[in-house]
């Protein structure tokens, strides 16, 4: 028997769960599918926990801090306040029902398990078959993306999962990948005790940042004693009972107790009868347009189509495909200021372009940048003020088409970048701002002050 509905949602992570309730809310009929957990990557095992064990490591770090400003403090760091709080507060120990029962009470209808495209505009979940009159939306999220490392597949390697769900910190911790996953969680671990080694491919940790973000991650993490290792491959795994042994293409060997797989992301297009609606299945993501549509009566949100893999992209997305299925007016999606922030200490908050990426693009750029121990705040921060401020200009514009913050609550002081290039605020008029007086977001002033040349 096939069932006539509206719309059907296949994954109802943040972005999924966001389009469905929004159209049940609308009064159409929506059933939501989802394999794993209602809610998806982040509320169980991404963003929000590890934003509560950052919050804890980031208390621990202060406290170190405290010795040469306030006072002799100690910390006797105790994970199971954070593997409590995990549980209790942001997972209910991996428990979805408020998000279903949340789900049901705007008017969806939920299917636990994996749906696939049997035809256009038709769903199946094992013998459950639905016929969506108005269309499909596909939210399907990422997976690890696990290199094919000699002899790391079978072992039981740490991916952000394991990570989060851990009742106590290993005592060691190799951890393959510095970008947003690996180093949010090297410093968190290594802050609560364990010794860890970041193996990064890249010359520079968070290559997909400016250079000068990833230094300073790079300069602090080894200050805390985190071993790092940059323009590193691991050529070979093994794992017996005392643990991970690492060769690296140096010939060096790392051996640790635990191993963290955080080399990326990627979608999963097999599998989910794309096909169907004539979908390169192969193609690294899932190709949408300015509507979010990826083909007609298919929709597309979040990590799936690649532009950015963050919670705020997915909730962005979620609303112009609710819009364009609703059949309602408004803006098309525009990529050109999606904000980022790893949330390390110091944070990495950043928007845009980056000055390689501006170059790139054929624009001819300046470039002003600042550092944050040579403001007023920075200096009376004092431990813990390492950051700056870069500012990429397309001159030909008179705007800002990149920026990054790094420091003490970069990714807050981001918040005046990312409207600046959002709304490509004339750099003149930039100039012409007051910024309050001591606040880390002054820095802005001073790389603005540091663009060389003419103004448009
Ligand atoms: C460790 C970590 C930390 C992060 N921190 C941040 C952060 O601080 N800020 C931020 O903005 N972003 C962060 N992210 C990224 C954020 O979690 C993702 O961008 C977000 O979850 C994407 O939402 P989504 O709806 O596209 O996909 P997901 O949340 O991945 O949800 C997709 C859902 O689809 C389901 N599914 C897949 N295939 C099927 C199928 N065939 N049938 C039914 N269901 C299916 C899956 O089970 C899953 O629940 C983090 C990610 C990780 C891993
Ligand atoms: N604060 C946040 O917003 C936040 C936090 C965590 C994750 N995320 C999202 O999740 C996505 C995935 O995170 P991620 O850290 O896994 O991916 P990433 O792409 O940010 O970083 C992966 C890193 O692994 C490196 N790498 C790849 N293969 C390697 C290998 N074989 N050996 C050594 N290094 C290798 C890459 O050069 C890169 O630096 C991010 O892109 C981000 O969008 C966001």
């Amino acid at each position: 028997m096939t069932e006539q509905v509206d719309v059907v949602v296949i994954g109802l992570g943040v972005g999924g769960e966001e389009v469905a309730g929004k159209l049940a809310e609308a009064g159409l009929s929506v059933v939501g599918v989802e394999a794993g957990l209602v809610g998806g990557e982040c509320p169980y095992w991404g963003c929000v926990p590890t934003k509560m064990m950052i919050r804890a490591s980031g208390i621990i770090g202060e406290t170190r801090r405290a010795a040469a400003i306030a006072g002799e403090a100690s910390i006797r760091p105790d994970w199971s306040l954070v593997s409590q709080r995990i549980r209790a507060e942001a997972t209910d120990s991996w428990n979805d029902k408020v998000a279903v029962d949340r789900f049901e009470g705007k008017g969806g209808r939920f299917v636990r398990g994996r749906a696939r495209i049997t035809g256009r505009g038709q769903v199946a979940i094992e013998d459950q078959v639905f016929s969506a009159r108005g269309g499909i939306v596909v939210a399907t999220g990422t997976v690890p993306a696990v290199p094919p490392i000699s002899g790391l597949a079978g072992t039981p390697y740490w991916t952000n999962r394991e990570a989060v769900a851990t009742e106590q910190p290993p005592q060691s911790l190799v951890v393959l990948g510095g970008g947003a996953i690996g180093l949010e969680l090297a410093q968190v671990f290594a802050r609560f005790g364990t010794e860890v080694t970041v193996v990064e491919a890249a010359r520079h940790l968070l290559p997909a940042e400016e250079p000068e973000a990833g230094e300073t991650v790079r300069t602090v993490l080894a200050d805390e004693g985190v071993a790092i290792h940059v323009g590193a491959t691991a050529t070979g795994v093994s794992h017996d009972a005392a643990g991970f042994a690492v060769t690296l293409d140096d010939g060096t060997t790392l051996i640790a107790e635990r191993l963290l797989v955080a080399t990326g992301r990627r979608p999963e297009l097999h599998g989910l009868g794309l096909e169907e609606y004539g979908v390169d299945v192969d193609a690294p993501v899932l190709d949408v347009d300015e509507r979010l549509r990826a083909a007609e009566g298919l929709w597309a949100i979040g990590d799936v189509t690649g532009h950015g893999a963050f919670t705020h992209v997915a909730m962005y997305q979620a609303g112009i495909a609710v819009r364009d299925i609703l059949g309602q007016d408004g803006p098309a999606a525009s990529y050109h200021a999606v904000p980022r922030v790893t949330f390390t200490d110091p944070e990495v908050g950043s928007v845009g372009l980056t000055e390689a990426q501006a170059r790139d693009a054929g624009l001819t750029v300046r470039v002003g940048s600042s550092q944050t121990s040579s403001s007023a705040r920075g200096w009376i921060h004092k431990s813990g003020n390492e950051g700056l401020v870069k500012l990429i200009e397309d001159t030909g514009r008179g705007v800002l088409v990149g920026a990054t913050a790094v420091g003490p609550h970069g990714g807050e002081v981001l918040g005046a970048l990312a409207v600046a290039v959002h709304a490509r605020v004339p750099v003149r008029e930039l100039r012409q701002m007051i910024y309050a007086y001591p606040t880390f977001h002054r820095g802005i002033e001073d790389a603005l002050r540091d663009l060389q040349g003419p103004d448009v």
